[in-house]
């Protein structure tokens, strides 16, 4: 442990004094929010501890710094530093629309086997924010990330792929319902009973420690059910059959409520939570994009699939003010890789400039230090964040919001927050 390797034996992770930590600057607004970020981390741990910590940075290529040095987008030097290292951060890496290569933020995920995608989403006193009581929205995201339509297998409309796809479907499969055989892309959309469970076991670990309430498996499983539909069974299955003794699951309801009236299953669903187990319940995702708005104090942990994730990570974040605060880490709990991100993207309109708000991938930061089991830093990085905010100095767009605020740069804004320790 004395190289500054984290490693992981027996699943514990074992962090030295001074780990090294890979980070990628990211693309866009990525060098000023990173720069920012990672002072403020360094300052907090060095408070924290008195200097007996700190962590050692080495900066890995990806992105357009990656393609100027290297000629490579995502060198495999990068991939073996995270390998080797197990922890990284990084900002923001830009995806074109339409062509081009495929987004690199998901290639770090899969070629990595990051299936957890974690996004808390709490409120921060003072932040501005659109709804009423943003105070009432606690929850925490564990979105799949390996699967799903990220999977990228995708035919472009007119290619020779799509031609053969569209006829195999056709004569082999009985398939009649493509409404435009001529014009259509196809993508396919892989939900694995294995990538479920790996999630949704993980989802229910969390809320366990974290002593959470309950879990929402969020899914359109009536309208993909091999799919979606497949995600919402075999997340029930693994909570009755893993956690039968920590969960007690609407499904369970359900078979009571069949069998001997709403009111025992009423009963027993009351005496299970009594008992501190846990509520594993699902949503479709439309009216749980409507009810995360209008009931959030009824969504804790929430588990679901890659794309619904991605949606309602912004939605969330939109709720408690934003996606200029919402951290994220993608993690393999098995093998102890994790890379911890923000949330947005590189707000290419904003790169270079100075401006926006580095407390996303700060907060994954937190995230990051609460992993190693430095909470004491994590501690003090999110009081600081709550006390810069109540004195309302804060970055542009927070302060465009804000009655009385004073508008800092985003370098500004960290040296407020090193002062706030
Ligand atoms: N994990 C990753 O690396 C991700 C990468 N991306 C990529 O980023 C690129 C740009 O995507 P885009 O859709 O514009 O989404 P972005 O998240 O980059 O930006 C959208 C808007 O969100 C606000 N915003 C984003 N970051 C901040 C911040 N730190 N502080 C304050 N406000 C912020 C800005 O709002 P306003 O205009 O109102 O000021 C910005 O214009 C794409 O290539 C996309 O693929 C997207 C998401 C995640
Ligand atoms: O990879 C990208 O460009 C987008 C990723 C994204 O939206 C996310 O991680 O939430
Ligand atoms: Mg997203």
């Amino acid at each position: 442990m004395s190289n500054g390797k984290i490693v992981v034996e027996n699943g514990v992770l074992k962090v030295p004094n001074n780990p090294i930590i890979p980070f990628i600057e990211g693309d866009g607004i990525g060098p000023d929010i990173w720069a920012a970020a990672s002072r403020v981390i360094d300052a907090a741990v060095k408070q924290a501890y008195n200097g007996e910590k700190s962590i050692e940075w080495k900066e890995v290529l990806a992105g357009q710094k990656a393609f100027d040095q290297t000629g490579e987008w995502l060198p495999q030097a990068t991939l073996d530093a995270i390998n080797e290292y197990l922890i990284a951060i990084k900002g923001p890496l830009t995806t074109p629309i339409g062509g081009g290569i495929r987004s690199l933020n998901v290639a770090l995920r899969q070629q990595l086997d990051l299936y957890v995608c974690l996004r808390p989403v709490r409120y921060f006193e003072g932040v501005p924010s659109p709804v009423k009581r943003p105070e009432d929205t606690d929850m925490v995201i564990f979105r799949e990330n390996t699967e799903d339509i990220y999977a990228g297998i995708e035919y472009a409309e007119g290619s020779d792929e799509v031609k053969k796809l569209i006829n195999f479907l056709q004569t082999e499969m009985g398939v009649n319902k493509i409404r435009f055989p001529e014009t259509s892309g196809i993508g396919i959309k892989p939900i694995s009973k294995e990538g479920t469970q790996r999630l949704v076991r993980a989802a229910i670990n969390y809320a366990i420690t974290e002593k959470r309430e309950s879990l929402t498996l969020v899914h359109k499983g009536n309208i993909m059910k091999f799919t979606e539909g497949g995600f919402k069974t075999w997340g029930y299955e693994l909570a009755e059959t893993e956690f039968a003794d920590q969960t007690f699951t609407w499904n369970q309801y359900d078979a009571i409520k069949e069998a001997e009236g709403a009111e025992a299953a009423d009963k027993a669903q009351a005496e299970a939570l009594a008992a501190g187990k846990i509520l594993v319940k699902d949503s479709i995702a439309d009216i749980f994009l409507q009810q995360i708005l209008t009931r959030p104090k009824e969504f804790d942990v929430v588990a679901t699939m890659n794309l619904n994730g991605d949606y309602i990570s912004d939605a969330l974040a939109a709720q408690v003010g934003g996606i200029g605060i919402a951290p994220g880490a993608n993690i393999n709990y098995v093998s102890g890789h994790a890379i911890f991100e923000a949330t947005h993207g590189t707000a290419p309109k904003y790169a270079g400039q100075d401006k926006v708000n580095p407390s996303s991938v700060l907060l994954s930061g937190v995230l990051m230090l609460e992993h190693l089991g430095w909470k004491e830093a994590a501690d003090l990085v999110t009081a600081s964040v709550e006390k810069t905010i109540a004195s309302k100095v804060v970055t542009y767009d927070f302060a465009r919001l804000m009655d009385g605020a004073t508008e800092v740069k985003c370098s500004a804004f960290a040296d407020e927050l090193i002062k706030n320790l």
